[in-house]
């Protein structure tokens, strides 16, 4: 291979694939395993594998091939191929690449073996997705948040284990919740666990439970989530930040459907449909050596992808509206500039994002109504490191400015100007987070870590 062009990142596309409805059949057409196809007809939950794990849908003999080598995942008409991090490579004619849009037609090699990659249109017997605009509260309606659906109402009637993928933000937890809420295990708890969410050295009690003075500070004996789930779902949240060390006592918490807590010899039964999720790719953390194959096979019975909102396509002015009206917001009062400008942006932070700007204008309207020429000019001449930000991050930051920029504008002395700045703050703080939490005040002040009469106190004088 020593004529082969390496690429850091490459993303191969042709531009001449027609769109549409297919399927994409892989052959391997050279190889120990020759003869072996895999169909993929876009109605996978996720991408699917190629490599030499038991994991993989198509699964190959050839020994230059990695246990995950590739990932596959049909899209808008052609197939996304991903390197997942392989020893020797993925090949498309010389080139080693890392991702590539293939569009039918081409030969891939990984190790020793050549897929060919054929694209045939669908049969007119595969029905189009059914007309269904929401799992749960999970909304959306464009093709790639419908063809989850029925595989969602599937697996909410199963107990199997779920593993959730997507970027930040994406729903993951509001699916669990929902294929929980859509259950037999409905009427039973639904407990989160975020393993990023408490010291490493406290993982294994807040998992497992602790008897009394297990460890210095285990003053009282406590239930770890798996007891505190059962009859019900546990949902583990950033499975893939899981330190290597728990990760065998989860798996055999998993297979013996029991706990022994810290400093506890007795183990205790629980009845709990687990559902994972992560942010990250947990395919190239098994490939790395940081996650273990034999867990998130038991993991991973079932998986699901849910796609970034910038690929859910017609769902951003969808959802913007749906989230408008489910916080209290008049129908026909969200400006079609705005949700024509949201549906351009590319919301990294995804749904999460979206909300926060639906309840940003539904509390702040008249400031985002700035004009973001005016806006902009403003920024440029306070923060010239704004203009460098990416749109939605400038747009957030005009807001802020602009009130800032109109209070120091007024001419007024220093302290009373440092009032209006502090009850405009107040003002919109309050506002924000009562929106936040549908106006409920013990929520709100919850979420702002203060108590409640003092966030009542705060809101009676900057609301009144
Ligand atoms: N499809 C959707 N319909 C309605 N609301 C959604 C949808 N997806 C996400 N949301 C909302 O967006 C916010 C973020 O969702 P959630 O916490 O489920 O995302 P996540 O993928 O678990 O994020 P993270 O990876 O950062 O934990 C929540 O307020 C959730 O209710």
């Amino acid at each position: 291979m020593s004529e082969a062009v390496d690429f850091e990142r490459t993303v191969m596309q042709k531009q001449d694939a027609p769109a549409g409805e297919c399927v994409f059949v892989a052959k391997v057409i050279d190889g120990p395993d020759r003869g072996r196809t895999l169909t993929l007809d876009g109605a996978q939950p996720s991408s699917v594998l190629v490599g030499q794990s038991p994991a993989c849908a198509l699964q190959l003999t050839d020994r230059e091939v990695s246990r995950r080598h590739i990932a596959l995942e049909p899209r808008a008409g052609r197939l996304h191929l991903r390197d997942l991090g392989s020893t020797n490579g993925t090949y498309l004619e010389k080139l080693r690449i890392i991702e590539a849009e293939l569009s039918g037609g081409e030969v891939v090699r990984i190790g020793s073996t050549c897929l060919r990659f054929d694209r045939m249109p669908l049969a007119p017997a595969s029905a189009p997705p059914p007309p269904l605009n929401a799992f749960g509260r999970l909304l959306g309606a464009s093709p790639e948040m419908r063809r989850l659906y029925p595989l969602c109402a599937r697996l909410a009637r199963a107990s199997i284990a779920v593993l959730v993928e997507g970027e930040t933000g994406t729903g993951k937890e509001l699916l669990a919740e929902s294929l929980h809420e859509q259950g037999p295990r409905a009427q039973g708890p639904f407990i989160v666990f975020d393993c990023t969410a408490v010291p490493a050295n406290l993982v294994e009690s807040e998992l497992f439970g602790h008897e009394r003075g297990s460890f210095t500070g285990a003053v009282a004996s406590r239930r770890g989530v798996f007891e505190q789930a059962d009859g019900g779902t546990l949902l583990i949240d950033e499975i893939g930040e899981l330190d290597l060390a728990l990760q065998p006592k989860l798996l055999r918490a998993l297979e013996r459907s029991e706990v022994r807590r810290v400093g506890g010899d007795r183990a205790r039964k629980f009845d709990v449909r687990v559902i994972s999720a992560t942010r990250r790719n947990l395919d190239q953390e098994v490939q790395a050596g940081r996650f273990r194959d034999d867990l998130f096979h038991r993991l991973a019975v079932a998986r699901i992808e849910l796609p970034p909102l910038r690929r859910r396509t017609g769902d951003i002015p969808r959802l913007a509206r749906a989230l408008w009206s489910s916080m209290g917001g008049d129908e026909g009062e969200l400006p079609e500039a705005l949700v024509r400008q949201w549906n351009d942006d590319a919301w990294p932070g995804n749904v999460r994002e979206l909300r926060n700007a639906v309840v940003r204008r539904l509390a702040l309207g008249e400031v985002e109504l700035l004009e973001p020429s005016d806006a902009a000019a403003t920024d440029d001449a306070v923060d010239p490191a704004g203009a460098a930000q990416g749109a939605h991050g400038a747009h957030d930051a005009h807001g802020a400015t602009g009130i800032l920029e109109h209070i120091i504008s007024m001419g007024l002395p220093f302290g009373t100007a440092r009032q209006h700045v502090l009850d405009a703050f107040e003002r919109r703080y309050v506002e924000r987070t009562l929106a936040e939490h549908g106006g409920n005040v013990m929520r709100a002040a919850a979420a702002s870590g203060v108590a409640r009469r003092h966030f009542q106190r705060v809101k009676s004088r900057s609301l009144k």
